[in-house]
């Protein structure tokens, strides 16, 4: 709760103050509603117009000091949620790739959905926290008037219902923690489900045995730690329920015993005490919720802490290092090197790699599978910072510093790439016109159009996906160019187009171009052709 609170009155410290004090008057009108109610009872003849007036003043007291801390909460904790979002998307845009790739993608979001929708909902449940403590404390002052005895009764029966919830949600806390860890692997398997759609529907066993002994567990997780955590929660709130009547009983028949003429106060007293012990009770289950909270906000805090310690880029995150496209740029590694994993004995390492790309070169990139060719794309591209050696950038050296804006010289196709919808970050001038060009050379027109600067759809074959990507990195016309097996799934007249004008056009306009590719046909046609064998390169023709 803690923890929670404070993030609040730090995004607007003003809206909690103002919501605390509204939610006061919201609980004082409550309780003197009630008081005025119960005196009107205890002695009908002294009801005047007075009453009356004040009855419907405080009732509509309860009703606009209710709904404008409602309605301040349910902004500051959406605005709170907005902001946490767009701080974990940034983060996970400026943490290193490497660093996204060993966290998969459930943790993060699970963080994003879950997470802060159990913050919303808890954040927006704090005016009822305020209006149920002032509800208390203005029952206890009116019980205390009617009756100082009574109270004797029911402040240590609230003390010991206070510790026992106290010492129940701490023993309760593990099994929250237990449920929500269970929703990780859930939201891990959810995602093989959403993405191997297609293997398990060709594979009646793989689909039978994913769901046995992978999807039904994490499923299974969910519930066995939900309803252990439900369970307890309700054994506490009905044991809660369970003293509420005692408690009422002891103050019936303790009053009775101690008073035996005061009815009517006795009366006041017991309605009072029923309708203080409901609020009571509400403010200690809440615990429960914040409590929740605590651990969603744990799990954002983690993430957070991770991106950040991984970050080093951040500075220059969308500072608008475009480089100049008219300059001549050229790259060069100098015992470079880079390594995977190691603790199961199964490290890989890429390099010491020594290797040049000038302006107007066109250099094949040749090896077997896992000899490291994406990997020496990504350490190219800046994607993956060398771990010993040196990327020089026009002879400066790729530090964490301009390390953005040397990604911004690449344009690149990777085999697993992404289509955006828009076509941003494209430079506008005379893009209509440029695009409907390669649209054209690209054998797309009659697919799709450019509307605004934005596909009429991305709904395409895997080839014809590949050349809108193609489209999109011409157009942006950056002094490098990346092709990660880009014609692998061309056919062989577009494989011919690619090979045959598209990459010597590039190289003839000046960019350095390297191509990952198997297609030994087309070998002679590259300025230099180099081979990775285990990480090292072998041969350069
Ligand atoms: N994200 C990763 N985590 C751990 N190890 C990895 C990762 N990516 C690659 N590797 C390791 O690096 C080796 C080289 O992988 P890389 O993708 O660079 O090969 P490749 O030559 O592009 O292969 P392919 O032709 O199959 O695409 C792999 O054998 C694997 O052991």
């Amino acid at each position: 709760m803690h923890s929670l609170f404070l993030l609040l009155l730090r995004r607007s410290s003003a809206s909690v103050i103002l919501i605390i004090v509204i939610g006061s008057i919201a609980g004082l009108c409550n309780s003197s509603l009630l008081a005025l109610i119960s005196e009107a009872l205890r002695d009908r003849a002294s009801v005047t117009t007075m009453m009356i007036a004040a009855f419907l003043a405080l009732s509509l007291g309860v009703m606009a000091s209710n709904l404008l801390p409602e309605l301040l909460l349910s902004r500051l904790s959406r605005s709170l949620a907005a902001e946490l979002r767009l701080r974990i998307g940034r983060r996970v845009l400026a943490a290193p790739l490497r660093h996204l790739e060993t966290l998969g993608h459930g943790p993060v979001l699970a963080v994003l959905t879950h997470d802060l929708q159990t913050v919303v909902a808890t954040a927006t449940a704090l005016p009822s926290l305020v209006v149920g403590s002032t509800i208390v404390l203005g029952c206890l002052v009116y019980m205390a008037w009617l009756s100082l005895q009574g109270l004797l009764l029911v402040l240590p029966a609230m003390a010991v219902l206070a510790g026992i919830y106290a010492v129940g949600a701490r023993k309760m806390a593990p099994l929250w923690r237990a449920e929500r860890d269970a929703q990780d692997e859930l939201y891990r398997q959810q995602q093989h489900v959403l993405e191997g759609v297609k293997e398990l529907k060709l594979h009646e066993r793989r689909r039978s045995e994913f769901f046995e002994h992978d999807f039904a567990p994490a499923v299974e997780g969910v519930r066995r730690t939900g309803v252990r955590a439900s369970d307890s929660v309700a054994t506490f709130g009905n044991f809660l329920h369970f003293f509420t009547w005692l408690v009422l009983g002891l103050v019936l028949f303790g009053l009775n015993l101690m008073n035996p003429d005061g009815t009517s106060a006795t009366q006041g007293y017991v309605m009072t005490l029923m309708y203080m012990w409901g609020s009571f009770r509400g403010l200690i289950e809440s615990i429960g919720r914040w409590a929740q909270a605590g651990i969603a906000l744990e799990k954002l805090s983690q993430l957070d802490v991770s991106l950040t310690e991984a970050l080093k880029d951040e500075a220059a995150l969308g500072s608008g290092l475009e480089p100049a496209r008219s300059e001549r740029h050229e790259v060069r590694f100098s015992g470079v090197t880079y390594s995977f994993g190691g603790q199961d004995g199964h490290a890989f390492r890429v390099g010491p790699l020594d290797l040049e790309l000038r302006p107007g070169e066109l250099i094949f990139v040749v090896g077997g599978n896992g000899s490291g060719k994406t990997t020496l794309a990504k350490l190219l591209t800046g994607l993956y910072a060398p771990e010993t050696g040196q990327l020089l950038w026009n002879g400066v050296a790729v530090t964490d510093e301009n390390r953005e804006a040397y990604r911004n010289t690449f344009s690149a196709i990777f085999a697993d790439f992404h289509l955006f919808e828009h076509l941003r970050g494209v430079p506008s001038e005379g893009l209509t016109k440029q695009a409907e060009e390669y649209l054209r050379r690209l054998s797309l027109e009659k697919k799709l159009q450019i509307v605004d600067g934005r596909f009429s759809t991305t709904n395409l074959s895997t080839g014809q996906r590949k050349r809108l990507a193609m489209l999109v990195a011409l157009l942006e016309d950056r002094p490098f160019y990346l092709f990660d097996e880009w014609a692998a799934d061309q056919d062989p007249e577009f494989r011919e187009i690619f090979y045959r004008q598209l990459l010597p056009e590039l190289a003839a306009r000046g960019k350095g171009v390297v191509v990952i590719t198997h297609d030994d046909r087309f070998f002679h046609l590259a300025h230099r052709v180099i081979k990775l064998e285990y990480g090292r390169l072998v041969a350069a023709a």
